[in-house]
């Protein structure tokens, strides 16, 4: 304290500070320049020297669980430690700090949490949600990633402990295509929850009445929006893991106001619609080729059935016939022109059939090149369904999407062993390596953290006004082009995560020349864009203090 009983900088706050802490890493000029000295060990650490004690540490704890809780903290204590072991061990730290650990975090959040992470706004505040978020101490951020917890992953409503989420979602937007920390703030909207056990949980610590819903929702989520853009001006927002009672209506009403999108809706159908151009890099065939069968008639179903239309219409087809390549089950089974009450998102491909209650005879009475699971419903994929998909196509394109692995419409060593090893398969979550008849497979994640980060740095880097489903198209061919021969031999029709950071960076650039051709950009083009979007990637490299 000052004489005046007020707090000053000291040096302790440069290792409380994650954002600023180096921990042994201080320099002796800095720890002289700081106040540093007897605060931390005498020895000095390089970076790389820090990272082994992180993998030590990490590798020695017993359950994904427990290494999600020591990354977390390691987040919270040296932000730049974590990006640094992040980017250095993707493909292994992958797993535990998105799908499916992220799901487990999720469903355990109120009973291991620490500290919180970015901002909650509750209902009962309604009114205050802009003097919410002037406490955020960061004023220059770039990119929210909002969810109101109630369809998380395949998990269900888990309020607001579904915050894992957008923490999750954002630390790859930094890992997989360096938008600065800073520039990023998770936030979840608490509107009560449906979930029983949460609600009779004695820690649970969100609001434990039932859903918002109706008019007065959609005047919270505007409150939020309007909060948004008066304190944080052209954030890209990100809508994330919202029911779809919500989430197709807040995505229309927002996408042309503001710059926002829905991952789950959007950058879902970007990944899966570049899995399937690279399949048919690998097999030879046309998108028009294809027809394809989806298990959930969703966000993430729709959404990549209405990017598929694009995509075909784009090689000459008309929408009519492009929607006719598409077919889709629901809970109740194949979505038909004969079925009542469809909830809109279905309608244009609610085709003239003959209705089928189950998903195998759906497949049977359809033949279809591809089936894509995004139902959340685990091993609907039987064999029966997988037999039949190899009999009536040499490449049958098995895509099970739902996340977590736990809710996977089937494992790939079910894919392969039921086809023969003929299935080109891509999961949400991550599979093992399989070895089918001496054959090895190590199939890829479909998964939308392929797409989002690329998008949010093209979006970011040239200050898009709206984010237009031209970019996801974009993306989805940037990302079809990045797999190469070796992936191909490998049964992967998507590129290795190590090199993710390049492929967001190529995808940033595609959706930036987008945003300058649509007259959506806010910044002059600069001579050399890819060279500029590059620049704005943040490094995971300690700074100089001293
Ligand atoms: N890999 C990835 O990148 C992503 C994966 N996903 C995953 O996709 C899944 C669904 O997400 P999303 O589309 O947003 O969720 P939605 O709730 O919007 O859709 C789920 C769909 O599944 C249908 N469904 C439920 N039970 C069955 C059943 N027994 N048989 C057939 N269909 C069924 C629902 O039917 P009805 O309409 O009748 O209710 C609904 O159409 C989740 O597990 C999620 O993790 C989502 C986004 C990205
Ligand atoms: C990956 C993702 O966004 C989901 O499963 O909801
Ligand atoms: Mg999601």
């Amino acid at each position: 304290m000052s004489e005046n009983n007020i707090p000053v900088a000291q040096g302790i706050n440069w290792i409380y500070d994650p954002a600023l802490n180096k921990g042994t890493a201080f320099t002796e000029e800095e720890r002289d320049a700081l106040g540093l000295h007897g605060l931390l060990p005498p020895g000095i650490n390089t970076m790389s020297e820090q990272v082994l004690r992180v993998m030590g540490n990490y590798r020695r704890k017993r359950s994904d669980l427990e290494r999600y809780i020591f990354l977390t903290a390691l987040q919270d204590r040296n932000q730049t430690l974590f990006y640094r072991v992040l980017a250095d061990y993707l493909e292994e730290m992958m797993p535990v700090i998105y799908t499916p650990t992220v799901g487990l975090a999720c469903q355990e959040y109120v009973h291991i949490f620490r500290r919180p992470k970015g901002v909650f706004v509750s209902a009962k505040n309604k009114g205050r949600f802009s003097e919410i978020l002037k406490n955020w101490p960061n004023k220059n951020v770039r990119v929210i990633v909002i969810t109101d917890g109630e369809r998380i992953l395949g998990l269900g409503d888990l309020g607001v402990a579904g915050m894992g989420i957008p923490a999750g979602k954002l630390s790859l937007y930094t890992a997989c295509a360096g938008i600065h920390p800073s520039w990023c703030l998770p936030v979840t909207i608490d509107v009560g929850t449906n979930n029983v056990d949460l609600q009779n949980d004695p820690l649970y610590f969100g609001m434990r009445n039932s859903r918002i819903r109706g008019e007065e929702y959609d005047s919270l989520i505007e409150e939020f929006i309007m909060a948004v853009e008066e304190n944080f001006p052209n954030t890209l927002i990100q809508f994330e893991d919202f029911g779809n009672l919500n989430a197709f209506r807040l995505l229309n009403k927002y996408r042309s106001r503001i710059c926002a999108f829905n991952d789950d809706i959007q950058g879902t159908a970007s990944v899966a619609l570049a899995g399937i151009y690279a399949a048919m890099r690998m097999t030879g065939q046309k998108l028009t080729d294809q027809k394809i069968l989806f298990l959930g008639a969703g966000e993430a179903g729709t959404g990549i059935g209405d990017l598929i239309v694009s995509g075909m219409m784009d090689e000459g087809m008309t929408e009519q016939e492009a929607r006719l390549k598409c077919w889709f089950t629901d809970s109740r089974g194949l979505v038909v022109k004969s079925r009542e009450k469809l909830a809109e998102h279905k309608l244009a491909y609610a085709h003239d059939f003959e209705y089928h209650q189950y998903f195998i005879d759906a497949v049977k009475a359809l033949k279809p090149t591809a089936i894509i699971g995004v139902s959340g419903q685990a091993r609907a994929f039987t064999q029966p369904v997988l037999e039949a998909m190899a009999e009536f196509n040499e490449r049958p394109l098995v895509f099970a999407l739902s996340n977590p692995t736990s809710s996977a419409e089937c494992t790939a060593k079910e894919a392969y062993a039921w086809t023969g090893g003929r299935a080109i398969f891509a999961s949400g979550s991550p599979f093992e390596p399989v070895n089918i008849a001496g054959r090895n497979f190590e199939p890829g994640q479909g998964n939308n953290a392929y797409i989002f980060p690329g998008i949010g740095l093209g979006v970011i880097a040239c200050k898009a006004r709206h984010v237009t489903n031209e970019m996801f198209l974009a993306a989805a061919r940037e990302l079809a082009d990045k797999v190469s021969e070796k992936d191909f031999k490998k049964g992967s029709i998507y590129p290795r995560l190590k090199k993710i950071r390049e492929v967001s960076a190529d995808i940033a650039v595609k959706v930036a020349e987008i945003a300058y051709d649509q007259g959506l950009a806010t910044i002059d083009r600069p001579a050399d864009l890819p060279s500029f979007i590059r620049s704005q990637m943040y490094e995971p490299n300690y700074r100089n203090y001293a």
